[in-house]
């Protein structure tokens, strides 16, 4: 019997169903879920009772009472299965041989690359980064401080290394769940976090199958109707590839919610003056474009650089005025210019990736591949403000 049928065995035992849906490895994606049959819309395709969960209700006592009371419960989670690991519980095997290697989980997040590809993180992806970096090492910290955490010398230890593995467990296999009926206190949204068997095999696209729960279950639903052999997603949320990238390892290629950053372009085209202004209305960085536009923040700025005068882009600005064809041809020109900024820095980040050794060879592939995207976004939307 291989690992599927074990765990489609396990999971009948814990009263979980799955209707037409069978997990399959997917070229690229790990595991995956994969109609067995045609399916309808609206149809179920997996039902998870409630009481499959791992939540913080269901960590045990000894591990989650020294915590600190507004402990994250990411973190809290993540102790917990490290400590599981130290002696496993029988009861986790099937859904355990299922989860991704340490080595596969390691490689694809950037949290865990050498440092010297960090560099050729896109910038919002950097920040990101920064963040997640910061929560792992709280988190870290306040295991290391846990009564249970094996002190040093002692054997079998947890290291920095076992700790992030299970932390990313967490991080790229959780679902939003609300314990509020079962908890006195209503966990802040950060925290309202569960693993569930069998759902958590489900991959991501940029909109995929209805995820719903309530007190007895979660039950996941087709969005549409599916041929035999398709591969059924959910949508993680409406995230931008750079999110996709630090947080769940992998991009995109087709992603309604991508959009290119272009502060490091645009700021340093505006004085102190300008900035100002800016920041007085409230529009002083965060300028992003997408597939199709550029965002309101990024017109206004590219409007102050391109408007002699301050009254004009304040009726811009508090009136949304758009002014004459005249003045929207400047502000596209310069926009243009500070998109081929933006560009020749692109040209500069790919060709010394190009030269790179640090690091595996798919570590390379996936930060390229998200340069050749920002490449493209940045020239669609270069040609759609040349033509218009
Ligand atoms: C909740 S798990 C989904 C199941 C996973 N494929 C597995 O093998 O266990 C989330 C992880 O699956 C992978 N994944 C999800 N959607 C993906 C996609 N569209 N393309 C590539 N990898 C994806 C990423 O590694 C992500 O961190």
């Amino acid at each position: 019997m291989d690992i599927y049928d074990t765990l489609l065995r396990w999971a009948a035992d814990q009263g979980i169903e799955l209707h037409g849906i069978s997990p399959q490895q997917i070229a690229g994606r790990g595991i995956g879920l994969v109609a067995t049959r045609p399916l309808q819309k609206s149809s179920t395709l997996l039902t998870v009772p409630t009481s499959c969960l791992r939540t913080l209700n269901t960590v045990p006592y000894r591990i989650r009472q020294p915590f600190p009371k507004d402990a994250p419960v990411h973190g809290v989670l993540a102790a917990s299965l490290a400590l599981d690991a130290l002696a496993p519980n029988p009861h986790f095997t099937a859904w355990n041989a299922v989860v991704p290697s340490r080595a596969s989980l390691l490689s694809s997040l950037p949290i865990a690359w050498p440092s010297a590809l960090l560099p050729f993180l896109p910038q919002p992806a950097l920040d990101l980064l920064a963040k997640q970096s910061a929560n792992f090492a709280r988190d870290w910290a306040l295991f290391q401080a846990h009564p249970l955490f094996p002190r040093a010398g002692v054997t079998p230890s947890i290291t920095r290394i076992d700790y992030l593995y299970h932390w990313l467990l967490v991080n790229t296999r959780t679902f939003y769940h609300d314990l509020s009926w079962s908890t006195s206190t209503r966990l802040p949204a950060g925290d309202r976090m569960a693993l569930q068997p069998v759902a958590d095999l489900f991959n991501h696209a940029d909109a995929g199958c209805g995820v719903a729960f309530d007190e007895e279950q979660f039950i996941i639903s087709a969005d549409r109707d599916y041929d035999e052999g398709e591969e059924l997603f959910i949508s993680y949320g409406a995230h931008g590839n750079d999110f996709l990238l630090v947080e769940y390892g992998f991009v995109l290629e087709r992603n309604r919610w991508d959009e290119v950053e272009l502060d490091e372009v645009l700021l340093p085209e505006l004085t102190k003056r300008q900035k100002g202004l800016l920041e007085e209305k409230g529009f002083l960085g965060n300028y992003v474009l997408d597939a199709e536009t550029e965002c309101f923040r990024t017109q206004v700025a590219v409007r102050l650089l391109s408007m002699p005068l301050v009254r004009d882009w304040e009726r811009f600005v508090d009136e949304e005025e758009e002014g004459s064809e005249e003045v929207q041809r400047r502000a596209d020109r310069i926009l243009v210019g500070i998109l081929r900024t933006f560009l020749d820095k692109v040209w500069a980040v790919k060709a010394e990736l190009e030269e790179v050794t640090t690091g595996e060879e798919g570590q390379r592939e996936m930060l390229m591949n998200r340069w050749r995207q920002i490449e493209g976004l940045l020239e669609a939307t270069i040609r759609r403000l040349e033509i218009k």
